[in-house]
């Protein structure tokens, strides 16, 4: 069996006296685009940052983590030497992390940094050959025409963009994406999704996306691992999280709630992207 791009084993992370995450275990196979949901406070973000070592697991009985086959935390310590599986992680924030006062250009061009010399990387010199790649990931995002402009001067949508091409520069085997449409407009959210499956579909890229719409889940995952109060609820193809499962998970929120996305977020869903079987069967957990 090949190795998982994610391993998480047992993971447990409290914050004072409360558990936040609860004897978490999934795997993610390489080129695997997965849906991360759950409603708000369930430990979404929390799990994904523990993935790329932002959060360390409880020291007692916090779990493990892996990513490509190299250990990135245990019982709660960061493994120094996961640096290189860390700099092969790229991660999108809601709040696009940009740095405003700098050019389009010079943002994506950080994505390159985990992987310069330190010398190099705090003088800030980049290569010509760099600054084409950059061009290269803005226009595979539609950005080329933004070169020059101050990143503060953008839409949420066109930011989130840069973010993606800051990934791409990275070339970022493992994309984890907390939330990256949480805070844009119907066809903004949309053109992000699209992107985001562009580059896993062309470039075999694994995605893991934290999302609150189902819908949008659904359109473009094949895979989802759902949370709820902290433990894992359900970890399968998409098309087994049923109207049921889905009401449970939210405690009878409102499904068309969930569901108002689809009507605004544009066309009908391309039949080969809604037959897609997933990569690897899993089993559901609960539900
Ligand atoms: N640094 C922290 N200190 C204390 N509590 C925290 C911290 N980070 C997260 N939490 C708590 O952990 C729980 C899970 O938070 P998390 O942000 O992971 O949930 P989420 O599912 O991503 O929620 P949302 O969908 O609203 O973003 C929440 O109760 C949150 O208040």
């Amino acid at each position: 069996m090949s190795i998982p791009t994610i391993n998480a084993e047992g993971l447990n992370k409290s914050f004072g006296h409360r558990q936040v995450l609860n004897d978490i275990s999934f795997r993610v196979a390489t080129g695997e685009m997965v849906a991360l949901i759950g409603p708000s406070g369930s430990g979404k973000s929390t799990l994904l940052r523990h993935l790329v070592g932002l959060t360390c697991g409880n020291r007692t009985q916090g779990g493990r983590v892996s990513l490509m086959g190299r250990e990135v935390q245990a019982s709660g310590r960061l493994r120094r030497a996961a640096r290189i599986e860390r700099c092969r992680t790229g991660y999108i924030f809601q709040q696009f992390n940009l740095v405003g006062r700098l050019s389009v250009l010079t943002n994506v061009l950080v994505g390159q940094l985990g992987s310069m010399s330190r010398l190099r990387a705090l003088c800030g010199r980049f290569t010509d050959q760099e600054r084409q790649r950059a061009r290269a990931c803005l226009a595979r995002v539609g950005l080329e025409e933004l070169i020059d402009q101050r990143a503060n001067t953008l839409s949420g949508g066109q930011m989130q963009r840069v973010a993606i091409a800051r990934v791409l520069m990275q070339d970022a085997e493992l994309i984890l994406a907390d939330e990256p449409i949480a805070s844009l407009d119907p066809r903004s959210a949309r053109e992000v999704m699209e992107i985001l499956s562009r580059i896993h579909a062309e470039d075999g890229r694994t995605v893991v996306v934290t999302l609150h719409q189902v819908d949008i889940a659904r359109r473009y995952c094949h895979r989802a691992v759902a949370l709820k109060d902290g433990r894992l609820y359900f970890d399968g193809p998409i098309n087994e999280l049923t109207d049921e499962r889905l009401q449970a998970l939210y405690e009878n929120a409102d499904l068309d709630e969930l569901r108002a996305s689809e009507a605004s977020n544009g066309e009908a869903l391309p039949s080969d992207r809604r037959d897609r079987t997933p990569h690897t069967v899993v089993t559901p957990v609960l539900g």
